[in-house]
């Protein structure tokens, strides 16, 4: 726009020409305005390079038709620019309000924070209901582990007074998305650290994480890499069913049917590529997770001692 105002005589015409073909007359009258030698002169119109007109511009502001135009592409570029421009903004907005990730460090480091020699972390994931808490609970006891579930751990930080993050994590959770993966990795590191300092546990299970491919790669490569995922396979429906029943006494806000479908197609769409990742690199532990809590836990010891993880030897000494 500002190079037609700057030369008229060429570039409006040409837009005119494309654009607006009903304009034609008026384009040609605009340049029949420029001077030359080879046209009859128009009323006012020097005669030559040395003679100023008699009146200026007259050509151009003598009949509105010629300036309307250039108003009306100049109002329409500026509403359309504008409607741009205000779009973007609300799809922007529509992803919901973002985490003020320049509080929260542990994603960004380019090394672990711990080796996997000295901190042994397995992952626990499976759809939700595959009863991957449960197991988690048994494990706990036999095993020593130090159980950590990034539900548990958003729940808490989503209830915490204050929390910045709170309304954030209760929107995703409800609709079963994935949170951000800076507020998750972080709360996950920090409880570790605690439970490190206070109980002097460096064995974790991290039960529902990773839940999306850029927290397992954030995790591994910037707090420790996993030793293994142990991996709850269970059909939907079974699933279905045991949340449904969880969900009478729960009080869950996810364990509601609309919730429970948003969080299957989660898991299959966003957290079964991370499955198959490991899988690939030989570090998914697979137990079926039809049968009751204790055949299944069984197996999953079983499959623990084939990879070498042994439940914690009690020794009784006679006094
Ligand atoms: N093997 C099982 N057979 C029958 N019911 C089970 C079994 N395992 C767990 N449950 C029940 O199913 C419900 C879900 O179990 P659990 O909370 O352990 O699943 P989860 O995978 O941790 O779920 P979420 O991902 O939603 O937190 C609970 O009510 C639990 O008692
Ligand atoms: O890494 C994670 C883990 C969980 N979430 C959100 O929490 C809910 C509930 O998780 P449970 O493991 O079933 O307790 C889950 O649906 C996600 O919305 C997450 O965002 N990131």
């Amino acid at each position: 726009m500002s190079a037609a105002l700057k030369h008229p005589r060429i570039s409006t015409q040409a837009v005119l020409r494309s654009n607006y073909p009903r304009y034609a007359v008026f384009s040609r009258q605009f340049t029949l305005s420029t001077p030359s030698s080879s046209r009859h002169r128009r009323p006012g119109e020097p005669s030559g390079p040395n003679e100023p007109p008699s009146h200026t511009a007259s050509t151009v502001s003598k009949s509105p038709f010629k300036v309307w135009p250039f108003v009306l592409i100049f109002a329409t570029g500026t509403f359309l620019f504008k409607r741009i421009v205000d779009q973007r903004k609300g799809q922007y907005q529509a992803k919901g309000p973002m985490p003020a990730i320049e509080n929260l460090g542990a994603t960004t480091r380019s090394s672990p924070l711990w080796s996997s020699e000295n901190v042994t972390v397995i992952f626990v994931l499976g759809g939700p209901g595959a009863g991957k808490g449960t197991q988690c609970a048994k494990l706990v006891s036999d095993y020593g582990f130090k159980h950590l579930s990034a539900g548990d751990l958003l729940r808490e930080e989503q209830d915490r007074p204050g929390s910045e993050f709170g309304e954030m994590i209760k929107t995703y959770i409800k609709e079963g998305t994935i949170v951000p993966m800076e507020v998750t990795v972080q709360l996950l590191e920090n409880a570790m650290k605690a439970s490190m300092e206070k109980d002097g546990k460096n064995m974790f299970l991290i039960d529902g994480f990773p839940r999306k491919l850029d927290q397992a790669h954030a995790f591994e490569r910037s707090v420790v890499p996993s030793k293994f995922t142990l991996f709850f396979d269970c059909p939907e429906e079974v699933m279905q069913e045991r949340l449904l029943n969880r969900g009478k006494t729960s009080g869950r806000a996810d364990d509601n049917a609309e919730s429970i479908k948003k969080r299957f197609k989660t898991f299959i769409e966003t957290s079964m590529p991370v499955v198959d990742e490991f899988e690939g690199q030989g570090k998914v532990v697979k137990v079926e997770a039809v049968k009751g809590p204790d055949e299944v836990y069984e197996d999953v010891k079983a499959k623990l001692k084939q990879r070498g993880v042994e439940p914690i030897k009690i020794t009784f000494v006679q006094t």
